[in-house]
């Protein structure tokens, strides 16, 4: 750096803060030497080295001040020794702020084929090109350190729904084995934090073994795993009104894979600081977009001669420079900035509600913005 330049003297540790809370509700900032996270915090989705359809720089002016990076894919293509080769997965993608890792073990789940699970790890062949893998606690701690990630996720196993309870004590008694293993791997790295998963499906004593064996270990963050995998809202809602208080208050809460508007306003409000989907980046593609006042498919006809911005209250740059008749053309005629807008506008609306309930936390009304909230989706499209 030329001289005279002050370098941004960052913390060189992984610190969580908590500002205010209102009812179950947090907010706070997670502090970590590539920047700071405002939680409650949405996180997009990068799996591939790239939030699909966005630059950075466009993901950062959304808001969003941590990304998610998948082991499964970068181990697969173009391989975690090859990003490490170039300098990391934040230089390799041109993202310099936090990025957190998922650990691999739901992908191998949901995406591979020919999977072989054991005490040890998984075997699997790659969706890609059919090559043999192995991933195990101490292989994913590995792939997560030569991808340079600053939150790194214990590797678990996540039980497909729906499954007897036997199978979902025996499942979680093995991430937990398995989450000594990743802590045991993962090794003492100032700055870089490992997170916990707790499983257990919906059963409030599987729930209850879980936090504990992890608490006993011990964690920078304690991350809620095997939600979101087809039990609904209502029974995630129930798990949610006592699976958070298992853990400690002091540690982020990260809520896996969650998820809609109205979703992640329960799980803030039941106490989680922490999420990720691929909701707002994927259905954009599809031409879904989330509004105040719900949803929007831009490819119904009603909206071919819309002179009218998608959300007249929205300052993204769909909303202010490009009408509903617009958006509509070019996504009925596969244009590739249809992509590039409506990623953007869902990116930056889903921000906006993680801005709104950070603020209506810090200002002791939360019910009265979820109320706003949920009353103006009613309200429908115009
Ligand atoms: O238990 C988990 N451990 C590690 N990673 C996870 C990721 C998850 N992602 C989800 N749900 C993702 C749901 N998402 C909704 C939008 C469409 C694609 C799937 N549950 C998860 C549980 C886990
Ligand atoms: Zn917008």
């Amino acid at each position: 750096k030329s001289g005279g330049m002050t370098q941004n003297i960052q913390p060189q540790r992984f610190s969580f803060s908590l500002n205010a809370t209102d009812g179950k509700a947090r907010t706070g900032v997670i502090s970590t030497p590539r920047g700071e996270i405002r939680t409650p915090a949405f996180m997009p989705v990068g799996t591939a080295a790239t939030v699909k359809a966005m630059m950075p720089e466009s993901v950062r002016a959304t808001g969003a001040d941590i990304l998610l990076g998948n082991t499964y894919h970068l181990m697969l293509r173009p391989t975690a020794e090859r990003i490490a080769n170039l300098g990391g997965l934040h230089k390799f993608m041109n993202w310099e702020r936090p990025i957190l890792t998922d650990s691999g073990g739901f992908q191998v789940m949901s995406l591979s084929e020919l999977r072989k699970l054991t005490e040890k790890g998984v075997t699997f062949r790659s969706h890609v090109d059919g090559s043999k893998h192995e991933l195990t606690p101490e292989r994913s701690m590995e792939i997560q350190k030569l991808l340079g990630s600053d939150i790194v996720m214990c590797f678990d196993e996540c039980p497909a729904l729906p499954a007897d309870r036997g199978r979902i004590a025996e499942s979680m008694r093995l991430s937990m084995r398995w989450a000594a293993r990743s802590k045991e791997a993962f090794g003492d790295r100032p700055g870089y934090a490992l997170f916990g998963i707790q499983q257990g499906g919906l059963e409030r004593d599987f729930r209850e073994e879980s936090a504990e064996a992890l608490k006993e270990i011990g964690f920078d963050g304690y991350a809620l795993g095997g939600l979101a995998v087809g039990e609904g809202q209502e029974a995630m809602f129930d798990t949610l009104d006592f699976a958070p208080d298992m853990l400690p208050t002091d540690k982020p809460r990260y809520l896996m894979g969650v998820g809609k508007p109205d979703d992640i306003v329960g799980a803030v409000k039941r106490g989680i600081d922490m999420m990720d989907c691929v909701l707002p980046s994927r259905s954009g593609r599809t031409g879904q977009a989330w509004t105040r006042r719900g949803q929007v498919n831009i490819k119904n006809a009603r909206h071919a001669d819309d002179p009218r911005p998608l959300d007249e209250h929205c300052t993204c740059p769909a909303c202010r420079n490009y009408s509903r008749a617009y958006l509509h053309h070019v996504f009925r005629s596969h244009e590739i900035i249809s992509s590039m807008l409506l990623t953007w506008h869902n990116l930056h609306y889903f921000q906006e509600i993680m801005q709104g309930m950070r603020d209506a936390i810090a200002g002791g009304r939360f019910a009265a913005w979820e109320k706003e909230f949920h009353d103006t989706r009613a309200l429908g499209d115009i």
